[in-house]
């Protein structure tokens, strides 16, 4: 399904937080929301699945307004992952993934055969089956987030929204998290601090600055030295992995300190735009 910002503006206390932002992440495209601190990421994320209504603008799901769709309808088309979830900590992991499967039921039905398969499924895929009848309070930071993976999953939903997914994780979590989700027919929007995982597996990287769309597109011609330096006020090269050979990005000095005005970088030296690996 696609997803659709259009022209979308958020405010939360009369302080505009988002301002008319334009997104679109084709049906099954992996889009990746990247930007600093405070940019508005989680923002953006909540008005499309439905936790913040906007200010102006539409979100298009499918060619619906999602603020248009029933709470249940919403949650039937989006599954969210998000970095601090509500923890249900005495619950058990099952119990946890299960509630993945509440929108397609009606009230007080029992749980069926195709809410179990795809439970066991989901527990498998987010790598968590082994840990289903502890209690979430005492699991690892990067195991509850892999069972909040979990819940999404059960939800069987066509669009995955996930916040911050990969904090918590190993490396090798976060390899077979962005893997999972490449490989899903979902259409996955993602917020990403980490530009090399958005660039390596992403279809398009949308760059959010103080609210507003910095820049979108394919990350290898937006995810530049120079979009990079701007953005974040840290030095930046692009290089080639030497396991793969795809382009990575390396990063350097700040060129700027946080509260500085953006105009700050153009006194430092120019980026490197060679594809050799730059010693850091
Ligand atoms: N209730 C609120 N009242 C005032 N400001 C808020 C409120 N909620 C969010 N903000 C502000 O909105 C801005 C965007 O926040 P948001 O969480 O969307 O950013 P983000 O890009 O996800 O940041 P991070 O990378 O730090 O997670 C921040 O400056 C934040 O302080």
């Amino acid at each position: 399904m696609r997803v659709v910002a259009e022209d979308v503006t958020v405010e939360v206390d009369g302080i505009r937080i988002i301002n008319d932002v334009t997104m679109d992440a084709p049906s099954g495209s992996v889009v990746a929301l990247v930007g600093p601190n405070g940019s508005g990421k989680s923002t953006l994320l909540r008005a499309v699945y439905r936790s913040l209504r906007p200010a102006g603008g539409t979100i298009w799901i499918d060619g619906d307004d999602v603020w248009g769709l029933s709470a249940r309808a919403s949650s039937m088309r989006t599954a969210v992952v998000l970095q601090d979830d509500s923890p249900e900590f005495e619950f058990t992991v099952r119990e946890v993934v299960a509630l993945g499967r509440v929108p397609h039921r009606r009230a007080f039905e029992r749980v069926s055969k195709a809410d179990r398969v795809a439970i066991d499924e989901a527990l498998t895929r987010a790598g968590v089956s082994e840990l289903q009848d502890r209690t979430v309070a005492t699991l690892s930071g990067g195991e509850r987030q892999r069972v909040y993976l979990a819940r999404a999953l059960a939800q069987q939903t066509p669009v995955l929204v996930l916040d911050e997914p990969t904090n918590h994780l190993d490396l090798l979590a976060q390899t077979e998290l962005l893997e999972l989700l490449v490989d899903l027919p979902a259409t996955v929007v993602i917020a990403l601090h980490d530009l090399n995982l958005a660039a390596t597996y992403s279809d398009r990287v949308v760059v959010l600055t103080r609210g507003r769309v910095a820049a979108a597109g394919p990350p290898e011609t937006i995810l530049t030295p120079e979009l990079i330096e701007a953005t974040y006020g840290v030095r930046a090269a692009v290089g080639t992995n030497a396991i793969t050979g795809r382009r990575v990005l390396h990063f350097g000095p700040a060129l700027r300190h946080r509260g500085q005005h953006h105009a700050d970088a153009s006194h430092a030296p120019a980026p490197s735009l060679n594809t050799e690996s730059t010693p850091l």
